[in-house]
């Protein structure tokens, strides 16, 4: 079996080697990410978006992202397992943050937290590592502060906010995060962030420079139906290929093809006789 990964791990892999993560929600989704050898599994709070149909990650709370945790944590066997911290838990003051950020890791079994901001939360950030908790940063595009952007927008495209984003990053590097997601920023920006700290950068539509990358499971397999995101890319049509065996199972209890001979269990004509015998309703 592969060897527990780590957050000092992690963090040892820069200009060593790219570091692939990806998000989880439940069981079969961590056997299916761990045997295609994954470094990081994110339980993150897209989960509301992805499988609980809502329109933003504002509505998820940290019982949702606990119980998430806890099905990927029963599941799991080697990967690095990171729990977000969803809207509120962190941003009303540093006790919430450090309790919260516990709940995750003791309910939810994860062995790191990741919440969005830098300056802003920097003192959240440092209770939390004080507390023993490895976290991994998350700057640029942060889908909490969606209703602040005016949408899900690319962040970092002028000076002054390009400046603000490689401050965040910096102080979340001296802080002392494992690692740093970039989400949505010019690919510029990105290589300068990365050569800046000392920290990996795990980057989701941040270009082609960072030291890892992650993606939403859902979205680079298609499921349910393609994802046209510029920053996505369609590994697999697993959402085609699902529709496909629903669609087989339909047709076949349609048309009398399933259950078939080989799917059935018997009884022996005996008590089938014993049975009949009986009278059918009559026994009840
Ligand atoms: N399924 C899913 N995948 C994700 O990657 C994801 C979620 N949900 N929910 C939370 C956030 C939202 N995400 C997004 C969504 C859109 C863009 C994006 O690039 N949108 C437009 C706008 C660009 C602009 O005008 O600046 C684009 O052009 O693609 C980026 C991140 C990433 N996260
Ligand atoms: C897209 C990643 C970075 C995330 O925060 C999430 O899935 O919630
Ligand atoms: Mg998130």
């Amino acid at each position: 079996m592969k060897k527990k990964i780590t957050a000092p791990k992690i963090y040892s892999m820069k200009n060593k080697e790219k570091i692939a993560m990806i998000t989880s929600y439940d069981c079969p989704t961590t056997k299916i990410v761990e045997s295609a050898g994954i470094d990081i599994i994110l339980v993150g709070d897209s989960v509301g978006m992805v499988l609980l149909g809502y329109p933003t990650t504002l509505e998820v709370t940290v019982d949702d992202i606990i119980h998430h945790s806890k099905a990927v944590s029963r599941c799991s066997q080697y990967a690095l397992k990171v729990g977000d911290m969803p809207f509120m838990s962190y941003q009303t003051s540093v006790e919430e943050a450090v309790k919260n950020a516990g709940r995750i890791i003791q309910e939810g079994g994860m062995d790191a937290v990741k919440l969005e901001g830098g300056e802003n939360h920097i003192d959240k950030i440092k209770a939390i590592l004080n507390a023993g908790i490895p976290v991994m940063g998350h700057v640029g595009l942060t889908p909490q502060s969606v209703n602040l952007f005016g949408g899900f927008k690319i962040q970092g495209k002028t000076a002054e906010s390009a400046k603000q984003i490689l401050k965040d990053a910096i102080l979340l590097d001296q802080a002392g995060v494992f690692a740093i997601v970039l989400e949505g920023i010019p690919e510029e920006l990105a290589k300068v962030i990365t050569e800046s700290v000392s920290c990996p950068t795990i980057g989701i539509g941040a270009g082609r420079f960072c030291d890892g990358q992650v993606l939403v499971f859902h979205d680079m397999l298609s499921i349910p139906e393609p994802c046209y995101f510029k920053f996505v890319k369609q590994f697999e049509n697993a959402g085609e290929v699902m529709k496909n065996g629903v669609e087989n199972y339909v047709k076949a209890v349609k048309e009398n093809e399933f259950p078939g001979k080989d799917n059935v269990t018997h009884i022996s004509e005996e008590i089938l006789k014993a049975l009949k015998d009986k009278g059918g309703l009559k026994c009840i």
